[in-house]
């Protein structure tokens, strides 16, 4: 007889069932709910940029599969201005939600989806972080962390709008992809000294990711980012967190950073663009090639340097100092340090991050 000691805990995946990647595909969208649940009548929350390029666009294409719609401004991802969203999609009584926009409409959509049981679907119209196909939603507060809502049941993508977006974003895409890098070697760490779970797989799909980003970037650099190998990439990024059961694939020191960046100056700088210049010390930290991290976020056209965001260097030091205990449990290179202020300015000044 198996001792309940002795078996294997549970571990639960929850997928996106249908992902539709393609190019001037907006038309489709409605057929694409269609395949999905059949929606009669849908909410959609996006803001306002989003919705100045792509409202018409997205009317006609529900109007064509006879789909009712009530559209949301998302403006902020305060809490009060969630809750007000929250209410009011409530009262819709729709069939699904669909968060449309960068990392705050399709969050704060995936928010609301779980709050309220109903089915997300995610249409990023920005490739900046890898939150389009997770179930993760990042949650603001004194120690700014993600919470696990729900995995998107859909994810739809047209390439030729991510391409139109703002460059900065799609950089700030690859800085979150190339963390990577830095969190699988510390969800390596977490396993050997801590005897936390640790999944092959999973690791594996989110380094691959980083990788392909990697091996292109010489080649971005002369003719241009890749929107679509990017948005893969973003796309499998979720998908290995999902298979995870957490953000471990997708986040180690150097997310800690970013959110204690967050912390410090909220609104300076994309995720992704902090995400980047956390890796490059960790990779420092971690003996990994830190230079090689360097020269592919400069490939991509992310930035490498604190100035560049318009962050201070004291907050950069100060950032390293706080970052571990602001998630105490995840076992990380920095548990293995004491970060004083000497150590944490010499390793962002050693990196040239300041
Ligand atoms: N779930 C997760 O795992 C994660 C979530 N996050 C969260 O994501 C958010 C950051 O996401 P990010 O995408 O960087 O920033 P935003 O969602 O704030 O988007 C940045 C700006 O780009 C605009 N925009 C987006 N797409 C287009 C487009 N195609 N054309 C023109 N403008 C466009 C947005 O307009 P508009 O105002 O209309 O939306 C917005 O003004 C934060 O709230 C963060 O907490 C961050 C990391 C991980
Ligand atoms: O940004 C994320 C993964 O790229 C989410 O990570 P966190 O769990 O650290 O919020
Ligand atoms: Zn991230």
């Amino acid at each position: 007889m198996i001792k309940n000691q002795d078996r294997m805990q549970s571990h639960r995946m929850e997928l996106p069932r249908l992902i539709e990647i393609g190019e001037r595909n907006i038309n489709d969208f409605g057929k694409f709910l269609i395949s999905l649940n059949k929606p009669k009548k849908v909410s959609l929350i996006a803001g306002t940029n989003v919705q100045k390029i792509l409202k018409k666009k997205i009317e006609n294409s529900l109007k064509t599969k006879k789909i009712q719609f009530i559209w949301h401004t998302s403006i902020d991802n305060q809490i009060k201005s969630l809750n007000q969203i929250q209410k009011d999609v409530k009262k819709d009584n729709s069939d699904l939600i669909a968060g449309i926009g960068g990392g705050r409409s399709v969050d704060t959509a995936k928010l609301i989806s779980y709050n309220l049981g109903k089915p997300f679907v995610s249409l990023p119209t920005a490739a900046s972080h890898d939150g389009m196909a997770s179930p993760f939603v990042s949650v603001k507060s004194d120690k700014p962390h993600s919470i696990v809502a729900t995995a998107p049941m859909g994810v739809f993508v047209d390439i030729d709008i991510i391409k139109k977006a703002p460059a900065k974003l799609l950089a700030s895409g690859c800085g979150d992809l190339i963390a990577n890098i830095t969190a699988v070697k510390d969800w390596q760490l977490g396993h050997k000294k801590k005897k936390e779970y640790y999944g092959r797989y999973a690791a594996d799909l989110a380094l691959m990711s980083a990788e392909i980003v990697m091996e292109n970037s010489s080649e971005f650099a002369k003719k241009g980012l890749d929107a679509r190998v990017i948005v893969e990439g973003l796309i499998s990024a979720g998908v290995a967190s999902c298979i995870a059961g957490s953000s471990r694939p997708c986040s180690g020191a150097e997310h800690l950073v970013s959110h204690a960046l967050d912390k410090l100056a909220p609104g300076i700088g994309l995720h992704g663009e902090k995400c980047g210049l956390g890796s490059i010390m960790i990779a420092k930290l971690q003996g990994k090639d830190w230079k090689k991290i360097v020269k592919t976020l400069k490939n991509v056209g992310a930035p490498t340097t604190a100035k560049q965001i318009g962050l201070k260097p004291d907050v950069i030091v100060e950032a390293l100092m706080i970052a571990q205990d602001l998630r105490p449990e995840r076992y990380t290179i920095l548990k293995e340090i004491k970060m004083t202020e000497k150590i944490a300015k010499n390793l962002a000044k050693s990196t040239s991050v300041i």
